[in-house]
């Protein structure tokens, strides 16, 4: 069995812990959980009670990786990534992370890098509300690729950014042109999707990033379309709720421990 812990205990989380206990990951303990709120991992631990299964609530980090885990979820924060992430390599831990923005800081992500080496630890990026980073690391690879992501969403998911004005409730209109290292720094948590599909392709200043906001819109739009001389790809993935990308971690922690890997 791996142990598992996760960071983070929001609405994604929520999905990873409900496929432990639904029997979906049966090669997982999660034996751990932190979170800013500590009531969050309290709640958390106390839904994996319910169910027979022992799962510490942790107050700090060191006490989360005391717990020596295999596999440290990140579901809080690119904020929270930046400061967890070398902790949990040198401890061991390898981490799955859905706040895959932090990465875009190439400094930061040369450290990740190195610190992973030195510790036999790695760092998986999910799907999360995308996908199709085979078919966009191997155009890639073939040379020559160009890449752009296009995000739509509803202005109300837009309240609290720089961007937001109450007349995008009315209108159409593209809030955001730029690439994705400019977007990461202007959405901190919005756009860790097109940070992946950058990281997984072209590089995040090199991917050329526009984001809509449609009145009357529910749910994000994230298509993601790469060309290199033969191959023209397109990932386009409308989804409702963020669920998705909860569920993209339940599918990597499955490709980790699996003999078929997707
Ligand atoms: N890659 C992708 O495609 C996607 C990535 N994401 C990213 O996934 C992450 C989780 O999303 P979601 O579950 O919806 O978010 P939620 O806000 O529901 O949950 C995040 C939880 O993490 C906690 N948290 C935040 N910062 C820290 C910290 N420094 N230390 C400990 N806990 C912390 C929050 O605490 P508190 O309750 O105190 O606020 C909150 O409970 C976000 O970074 C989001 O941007 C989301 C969707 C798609
Ligand atoms: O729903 C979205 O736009 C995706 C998201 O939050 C992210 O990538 O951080």
């Amino acid at each position: 069995m791996k142990k598992l812990v996760i960071v983070g205990c929001g609405q994604l989380a929520g999905i990873v812990s409900d496929a432990i206990v639904s029997g979906i990951l049966p090669d997982y303990d999660l034996v751990g959980v932190y979170s800013r709120t500590t009531a969050k991992a309290e709640r958390l631990a106390g839904k994996m009670d319910q169910h027979g299964k022992v799962c510490k609530v942790c107050t700090s980090m060191e006490e989360l990786l005391a717990l020596k885990p295999d596999y440290l979820v990140e579901a809080a924060s690119p904020a929270a990534m930046k400061e967890f992430a070398l902790p949990a390599l040198k401890n061991g831990t390898s981490v799955v992370t859905l706040s895959i923005g932090a990465l875009a800081d190439e400094k930061f992500r040369e450290e990740v890098i190195s610190t992973a080496k030195a510790n036999n630890t790695r760092v998986h990026i999910v799907s999360g509300a995308t996908g199709g980073f085979d078919v966009l690391r191997t155009a890639f690879l073939m040379g020559n690729a160009t890449a752009t992501f296009f995000n739509e969403k509803s202005p109300y998911a837009l309240r609290g950014t720089p961007v937001y004005e109450n007349s995008l409730l009315t209108e159409k209109k593209v809030v955001f042109t730029g690439n994705a290292k400019e977007a990461i720094d202007l959405f901190p948590t919005r756009v860790n999707v097109a940070v992946a599909a950058s990281l997984a392709s072209v590089g995040p200043e090199k991917m050329q990033f526009a984001m809509q906001s449609t009145p009357g819109f529910v749910g994000d739009t994230q298509r993601v379309e790469i060309k290199n001389d033969q191959v023209h790809a397109v990932v386009d993935v409308y989804s409702a709720t963020p669920a998705i990308a909860g569920w993209s971690v339940v599918n990597t922690l499955l490709n980790i421990t699996s003999p078929l890997v997707f």
